[in-house]
């Protein structure tokens, strides 16, 4: 099998591709599955053979996701696996805030060899006083795998701690401290906070959800950091923001052209996930899940569909990548019968608009069964393994 490589992949990961069933590289044609990072992909056309988009990371906004459904493509992404990089980083960003460390290190370099340098510094450090977190007051939006490490952490600073996220999971609310405050309203979070940081996904709904409405809620001095992605804000009411004295710095990891040299703002340049740690738990799960899926068919952590797993019985596995619509397990036991073939066993999964089925046969003779289930209106891939 072929897997195209997008970015930097970590070896870690990649050497657990067996190298007898997979070739891997970023000259790889035709792929049966592509492994990336921040690449965009959303304007690529994808080969038939292609069958899975595994983001070794968290955000999915790179990856045409409804043009990959209609196309019975797979897309994934490593929930979790590179949180604890973000949260460490987040801390990184707040800090620089409090403490004028930045405009410190500077001055400090401006200063020659031969200088008496202990006097001058002591003379001259009442220039770069700053503030310390404890006592402050940190509002996170999203309280997912990132912004759940940055409420208990915050907490060991001393931090009082407010939480927005009116999706949150099962999972995800018995990992956060129970002295994390849960803000029922973004309001409630703005006019408390002196930090704001915001951990959601950018989709239609999240777009510019930071912008002078927001801004204009929020406490005076306050600073906000994004290390989510650059279009949760927006930046000229920000930018304005800072120049009117309402808000005290802008921390992001999403820098571009016009914000890059503007007052109060801190650039970091996406490094959020750039840690041989987390570059290595993202390779390693990506890698895993799609070996398992385009092996065996099993789904674990998909964007599009739901998580599937069956173990493996009878001569070969037929997979089925379907709409969600009425009378399709019907027709697809049917089709497999009219064959003489016996199903031995099966799973059928939906999640919103797309099915997923996996049927277990007892024949290893199964080409024309899925020449004909591909023919099948609402079924959009099949592949027997
Ligand atoms: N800077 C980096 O290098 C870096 C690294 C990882 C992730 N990220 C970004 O951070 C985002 C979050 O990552 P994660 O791993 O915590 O993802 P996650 O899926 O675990 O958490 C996202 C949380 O946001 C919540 N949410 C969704 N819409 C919301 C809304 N309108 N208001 C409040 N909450 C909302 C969800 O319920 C979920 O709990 C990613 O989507 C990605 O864009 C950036
Ligand atoms: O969404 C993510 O996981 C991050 O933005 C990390 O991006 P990267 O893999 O390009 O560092």
């Amino acid at each position: 099998m072929n897997i195209k490589l997008y970015n930097k992949i970590s070896p870690k990961g990649l050497a657990l591709f067996d190298d007898e069933t997979y070739r891997f590289g970023e000259d790889v044609v035709n792929p049966d599955g592509i492994l990336v990072r921040s690449a965009k992909l959303n304007d690529m056309e994808f080969n038939d053979e292609l069958r899975a988009i595994v983001r070794a990371g968290a955000g999915v906004n790179n990856l045409p996701i409804d043009r990959c459904s209609e196309a019975g493509i797979v897309c994934f992404n490593t929930p979790g696996a590179n949180a604890n990089a973000v949260k460490e980083l987040v801390f990184a960003g707040m800090l620089l805030s409090a403490r004028p460390v930045y405009n410190a290190m500077n001055w400090v370099s401006t200063l020659a060899e031969n200088d008496d340098v202990s006097t001058i510094v002591e003379k001259e450090k009442s220039n770069f006083v700053g503030n310390e977190l404890r006592g402050k007051k940190l509002g996170i939006i999203g309280l997912g795998a990132i912004g759940i490490k940055v409420a208990n952490l915050a907490l060991h600073f001393g931090m009082e701690v407010y939480g927005y996220d009116p999706y949150i999971s099962i999972d995800a609310a018995w990992q956060l401290s129970r002295k994390v405050h849960y803000a029922k309203t973004l309001e409630e979070l703005y006019e408390k906070c002196d930090y704001i940081s915001v951990h959601v996904p950018l989709s239609d709904k999240t777009k510019n959800m930071i912008n002078s409405e927001a801004i204009a809620k929020m406490k005076d001095n306050v600073c906000i950091l994004n290390f989510a992605r650059g279009g949760l804000v927006d930046e000229k009411a920000v930018v304005d923001a800072i120049e009117a004295g309402k808000v005290k710095n802008y921390v992001t990891d999403f820098p571009n052209g016009d914000i890059l040299h503007a007052k109060g703002v801190i650039c970091i340049p996406h490094l959020g996930a750039s840690t041989p740690e987390s570059e290595e738990n993202c390779a390693i799960m990506a890698v895993d899940q799609i070996q398992d899926f385009l092996e065996n068919g099993n789904i674990l952590h998909s964007v599009n569909l739901p998580n599937v797993h069956m173990d493996r019985s009878g001569e070969a596995r037929i997979t089925i990548f379907h709409r969600n619509a009425p009378n399709m397990i019907a027709q697809i036991t049917q089709t497999i019968s009219d064959k003489g073939i016996n199903i031995e066993n099966l799973i059928n999964k939906s999640k919103n608009d797309y099915a997923y089925t996996m049927v277990d046969v007892n024949s290893k003779d199964v080409d024309d069964v899925v020449k004909e289930l591909s023919l099948i209106d609402a079924i959009l891939k099949v592949v027997a393994l």
